[in-house]
């Protein structure tokens, strides 16, 4: 493999951190997007993160668990300082403001899906999947950490001299990742960026990753579906629940759950882990939904043309929601109305 390239650049200065003993420190965390809708307050906006508690240690490797949906990606944006919290001085990160301390920008990597799918995914206007050698990107990067840059390709199985726009998923991720984790980091934030890898390249990233961690005091916080091969991984885990909330939070040892799988030497115990949590959370959801049921709560779903204000003839008819054994309105609510007297099917109620 050619690995060969122009001069070496010197070594950038960076800005230095000040000494911290914990690499992300997030207390009573609250999140919701900004309402995009006129109709929806941003009070009323749903909570994405609730009162989120989280300390990762220098040096440590948390995997992030939650389910579809539970906030995982939102929380680590909002670490990589890409969205602004109501108070900001909840998430310090390396012992700074995660979004206003620009010194981060130095020394805190994040890498997610979406970079790699679209053009100029990157800073520079340079599409990656435009006819451009893997060597040629970020050049001045790649240059400033020579060795280091070869010994990621050497890791990932990178030709520099592949062209973006020839290449496959998994290898233009590989280039992602290359891009990524080139300049030395000192906090990494994985949103699920091993899907399109094959298992052994993923297992040689995890073994430097860990390497990174044990070496130079790097801190990763990793969020994935994906447990092949993590059993003996992360150092912390972290579960989110599907409400947003801090589910458990700590060190992997700490965790009587996991430790009783690992006395009795189960094959797959941090999929076991995950699974125990999210389940219990479906298994809870789903009691949640009987109980409202078994109390008639749920709600009758109006005909659209019912709407108030509307043109029809259902216009000022109140469409609040009703218990399933309540009879519409009036019970013919609906009568009186164009389409009634036609006999249209669609007024019929329909039942949730
Ligand atoms: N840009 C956005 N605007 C509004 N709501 C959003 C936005 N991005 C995500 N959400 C909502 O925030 C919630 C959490 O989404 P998020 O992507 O953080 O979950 P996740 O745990 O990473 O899910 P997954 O495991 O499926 O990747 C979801 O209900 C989602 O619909």
């Amino acid at each position: 493999m050619d690995t060969s390239t122009a001069a070496p650049a010197p070594a950038p200065i960076l800005p230095p951190l000040p000494p911290y003993e914990s690499a992300i420190e997030v207390t009573n965390l609250n999140y919701s997007y900004p309402s995009r809708s006129s109709f929806v307050s941003s009070e009323a906006a749903p909570k994405i993160l609730d009162n989120l508690n989280m300390v990762a240690p220098r040096g440590s490797r948390t995997l992030l668990l939650g389910a579809n949906g539970s906030g995982k990606s939102t929380f680590l944006r909002i670490l990589a300082g890409r969205h602004l919290t109501p108070d900001d001085r909840n998430v310090s990160v390396c012992g700074l403001n995660a979004y206003r301390d620009t010194r981060l920008n130095f020394h805190r990597a994040y890498l997610d899906c979406d970079w790699g799918m679209k053009a100029g995914g990157f800073s520079g206007s340079a599409p990656l999947a435009a006819d451009i050698a893997v060597r040629d990107m970020m050049k001045k990067l790649q240059a400033e950490y020579p060795e280091r840059r070869d010994e990621i390709v050497e890791m990932l199985g990178i030709d520099l001299d592949w062209r973006m726009h020839e290449l496959s998923d998994g290898q233009r991720r590989r280039v992602q990742i290359l891009l990524g984790l080139v300049r030395p980091f000192e906090i990494l934030l994985l949103d699920e960026i091993t899907t399109s890898l094959d298992v052994c390249v993923r297992q040689d990233l995890l073994r430097w990753l860990q390497k990174e961690t044990v070496e130079r005091g790097a801190t990763i916080v990793y969020a994935t579906h994906i447990f092949d091969g993590l059993d003996d991984w992360p150092t912390d885990v972290m579960y989110l629940t599907d409400k947003g909330t801090t589910g458990w939070q700590g060190k992997l040892e700490d965790n009587e759950f996991y430790q009783d799988l690992r006395a009795r030497q189960h094959p797959a115990k941090m999929l076991s882990l995950a699974d125990h949590w999210l389940r219990a959370e479906l298994d809870e959801r789903r009691k949640s939904k009987k109980r409202e049921r078994a109390a008639g709560e749920f709600a009758v779903k109006v005909d659209p043309t019912l709407r108030q204000g509307g043109y029809a003839s259902g216009r000022n008819i109140d469409t609040t929601l009703k218990p399933k054994t309540e009879t519409y309105a009036g019970g013919g609510g609906a009568s009186g109305r164009l389409s009634d007297m036609l006999g249209n099917a669609g007024v019929t109620l329909k039942h949730a």
